[in-house]
């Protein structure tokens, strides 16, 4: 069910749409996904004429996608598609040029997608509105992170809901893009035998690793003043978190959803003042190895100061204050520069009440997010041979294997998809937000007060040891 559309992607010639967005449209288009209407313009302010923004953006695609996937006539009637348009999205005076380039067809989809610093959110909609191009029929698409605390973000959210009804706000979070993510969720609600034991008297505890090799690359700017809390922890881990604790929804839709995500995130429990000392790490990268290659510390990344005190690894012990989940930790942690790059979600189950054999061992579920997708259920099973001893084994679910006749998507192209066909359900409604930087906030607070400087860690290891402290403290380990 594609709709004929106009995407406008502000930020066109940024780093997300380059190495993401026309990736992620290419592919949706060479796999006859968009309706043949769709028109993609992308905006910034450089001055380029179409020949050269089409070039850049090639070389950009060919790049990103697998040399198998490009096709040089498929790309140029994907290219047929893409325009580009020079302005400055601060002025407000630009955008009656850019009304008139667009000219104006009746009833027809208009997606703004704002892949510009969220600075310029503000601005770009009250432009839009007072061009006349936010009418009933515009989206707008806002990227995370959606302000950098609880009052920047309740102030985005009121300025673009001045202009935007709520159902037309799209604020993405890629992760929620993931199919493993939303496998997750067909995990626990199509499937009888987890519900029952899905709680805390079933399960230890819970933890959440997405761990990247890269540093900064040439995103030093942005994140020397975001920092793993602001740019990992208050979006994407907590987006995880809550599609692990959430109850059922009512049903499969975008506010059912939704409702059950803002639960959790309003359960969490408040980590605050010296608090942070005992249940969050802060680290960041000093200079080391990854992949046999010297890497150098944080603090000589470009565009970031010498003596940065921003974390580039966060770990934290959160607790959830409701009837299934009182008692259970859920461990969350993300680092750039580690030892390997995955992502994944594991439910440590208690052991039997009774253990009959010589074994300390546990179930655990381990849903794998990258770079393969897998979930497996690890059990006990006897060693072969004589005596009673026993051993972990894998009940594997490989996704890759299972669905082997599908490309696996990346999550922009399920979530442009989305946007084009009107579906919020996978996106974040503005009190989802709010509560998670409400419980972001007082622990930035605390780091203020408590814990100025990050623990330092070498490049291609797995953080601080102060993350593996924290666990030992409770008498457990990170996965
Ligand atoms: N890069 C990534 O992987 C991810 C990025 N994000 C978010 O996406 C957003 C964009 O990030 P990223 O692409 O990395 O940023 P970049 O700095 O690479 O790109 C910013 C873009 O905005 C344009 N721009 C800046 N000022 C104006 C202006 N006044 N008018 C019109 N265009 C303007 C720039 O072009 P020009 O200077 O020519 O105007 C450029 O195209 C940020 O909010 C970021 O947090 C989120 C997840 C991942
Ligand atoms: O949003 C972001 O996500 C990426 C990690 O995404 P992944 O899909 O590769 O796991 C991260 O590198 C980046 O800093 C952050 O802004």
């Amino acid at each position: 069910m594609s709709v004929s559309c106009d995407m406008l992607v502000f930020g066109g010639t940024g780093d997300l749409t380059l190495h993401k967005l026309i990736p992620a449209l290419y592919h949706l288009h060479r796999e006859k996904r968009l309706h043949k209407g769709v028109r993609i313009l992308a905006l910034a302010r450089q001055s380029l004429d179409r020949a050269a923004y089409l070039a850049l953006a090639e070389r950009h695609c060919r790049a990103q996608i697998a040399r198998s996937d490009f096709n040089p006539e498929m790309w140029a009637s994907f290219a047929d598609r893409l325009d580009y348009f020079s302005m400055d999205a601060s002025q407000r005076g630009e955008f009656v040029r850019l009304a008139h380039y667009l000219g104006h067809v009746e009833g027809r989809v208009r997606v703004y997608y704002l892949a510009t610093a969220p600075r310029l959110f503000e601005a770009i909609a009250a432009n839009l509105e007072a061009a006349g191009l936010a009418g009933e029929q515009a989206r707008i698409v806002l990227e995370k992170p959606i302000g950098h605390d609880l009052a920047s973000a309740l102030e985005i959210n009121r300025s673009i809901g001045r202009v935007f009804a709520e159902p037309r706000i799209y604020r993405i979070d890629h992760y929620l893009g993931k199919e493993t993510v939303q496998n997750l969720m067909a995990l626990r609600f199509a499937n009888s035998m987890f519900e029952p034991i899905w709680r805390s008297a079933n399960i230890d505890h819970v933890q959440i690793t997405v761990a990247e090799t890269l540093g900064v690359e040439d995103r030093g700017g942005y994140y020397d003043n975001a920092g793993a809390m602001r740019d990992m922890m208050q979006n994407h881990m907590l987006q995880l978190l809550c599609l692990v604790a959430m109850e059922a929804p009512v049903r499969f839709d975008a506010e059912s959803v939704r409702n059950e995500k803002v639960k959790v995130l309003e359960a969490l429990k408040p980590i605050t003042g010296l608090d942070v000392q005992d249940k969050t790490v802060r680290g960041q990268y000093i200079a080391g190895q990854i992949g046999g290659h010297d890497v150098p510390a944080y603090y000589f990344e470009r565009h970031v100061d010498n003596d940065s005190a921003t974390e580039t690894f966060v770990a934290v012990h959160a607790e959830i204050d409701n009837w299934r989940w009182a008692g259970v930790p859920f461990y969350l942690r993300t680092g750039k520069r580690m030892a390997k790059k995955y992502s994944e979600i594991v439910i440590h189950f208690k052991p039997v009440p009774h253990m009959l054999f010589q074994s300390s061992l546990a179930n655990r579920l381990v849903i794998r997010l990258q770079p393969e997708e897998s979930i497996s259920m690890q059990l006990m099973a006897k060693t072969p041979g004589k005596g009673m001893s026993l051993e972990q084994v894998e009940l594997d679910l490989n996704l890759a294997h299972a669905f082997r006749q599908t490309r696996r998507w990346d999550a922009y192209e399920r979530l442009l998809l989305d946007v084009i066909e009107g579906d919020s359900t996978l996106f974040m409604r503005h009190d989802e937000v709010e509560a998670a930087w409400r419980w972001v906030d007082p622990i930035l607070k605390g780091w203020q007060g408590y814990y100025r400087r990050p623990r330092p860690y070498p490049a291609g290891t797995s953080g601080p040891d102060q993350a593996r402290h924290m666990l030992e403290r409770h008498g457990r380990r990170w996965s």
